[in-house]
């Protein structure tokens, strides 16, 4: 073994040695190579630095909550709803941060935007598959929005399976109705890529549960959790949305929607339907 890859140190008296070449490292194992280099800008704009971390932080933490929505599916199909709690909860916190990275993005003004805003060209967040994967395994099922990404085949088939499963809602009633609930037959077996129709025998199981919460506690605490996931998403979208009316204020997006009143018209979309409707009538 040569010297130079070779070492070792005297920790509180134990004789510590490694070789590097097949040590792992800490740059190694993150791969921070790759990362740290992966900073691409276009112009020598100040804030276009921040533009892209914030971007890619944004698709790292989305890479952390698809992974864990998985997970927490899966647990439900297994019956297993306490393992599916834990990773939902888990969510919600990453949530929270992608919630507050708008406070960094929003410390750049319209000038240093506009400053590097043409070098974008056409691109847009429409483009995220990731975000677009998740919005389909959380319920919101618009299939036209899977075209965006034809162009690139592992992106198109990440969103295109994501399309064609049932979503955490659907996951959700086949679970109540194999515990007994009264969920209609067409909902447990259906066209998963056809968007979800909200169902009054839904929403009235919902009630059942939330009015005597101590004899339904599974599936109230997994209301609950989907309350809490639904909630911070839509926080996402309002700051969003309010960012972006106060760095472009009313012009279009780069990505050819109205800009603000597109992004204001996706507040009113729902994952959950029935378990917010059902709160009017608690
Ligand atoms: C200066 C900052 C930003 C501006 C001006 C902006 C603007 C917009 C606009 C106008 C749209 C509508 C599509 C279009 O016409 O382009 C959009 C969509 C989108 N943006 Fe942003 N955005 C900003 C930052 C971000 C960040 C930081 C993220 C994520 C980390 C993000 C993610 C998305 C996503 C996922 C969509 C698609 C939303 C949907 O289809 O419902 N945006 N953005
Ligand atoms: N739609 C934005 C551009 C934009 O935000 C963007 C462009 C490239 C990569 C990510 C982006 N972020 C989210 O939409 C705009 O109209 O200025």
């Amino acid at each position: 073994m040569s010297e130079q890859f070779s070492s070792s140190v005297d920790v509180s008296g134990e004789d510590i040695h490694w070789d590097f070449k097949d040590a792992m490292s800490y740059g190694g194992y993150l791969g921070l190579e790759r990362l740290l280099t992966s900073q691409k800008c276009l112009t020598e704009e100040h804030d276009e630095m921040l533009f892209i971390v914030i971007h890619q932080v944004g698709e790292l933490w989305m890479k952390l909550v698809l992974h864990e929505t998985e997970g927490g599916i899966a647990h439900l199909q297994r019956d297993e709803v306490g393992p599916a709690l834990k990773m939902f909860a888990r969510v919600s916190r990453i949530q929270e941060q992608l919630i507050h990275a708008w406070d960094v993005l929003s410390t750049m003004t319209p000038a240093d935007y506009l400053a590097f805003r043409d070098a974008l060209g056409q691109s847009s967040g429409f483009q995220s598959f990731q975000y677009r994967t998740l919005e389909y395994r959380l319920g919101n099922k618009n299939a036209a929005l899977a075209r965006v990404h034809k162009h690139n085949p592992p992106a198109h088939r990440m969103v295109t399976r994501a399309l064609e499963l049932p979503s955490l809602w659907d996951e959700t009633l086949r679970l109540l109705a194999r515990r007994g609930y009264a969920i209609p037959a067409e909902l447990v077996e259906r066209d998963w890529t056809q968007p979800y129709a909200p169902s009054e025998a839904v929403e009235d199981v919902w009630r059942t549960i939330y009015r005597d919460s101590e004899t339904h506690w599974e599936a109230y605490e997994l209301g609950e959790k989907l309350v809490d996931l639904e909630h911070k998403f839509q926080q996402w979208r309002f700051n969003h949305m309010k960012t972006v009316e106060r760095i472009i204020g009313y012009r279009k997006g780069t990505g050819g929607t109205s800009g603000v009143s597109y992004l204001v018209k996706a507040l009113d979309l729902r994952f959950f339907p029935e378990i917010w409707t059902v709160r009017t009538t608690l």
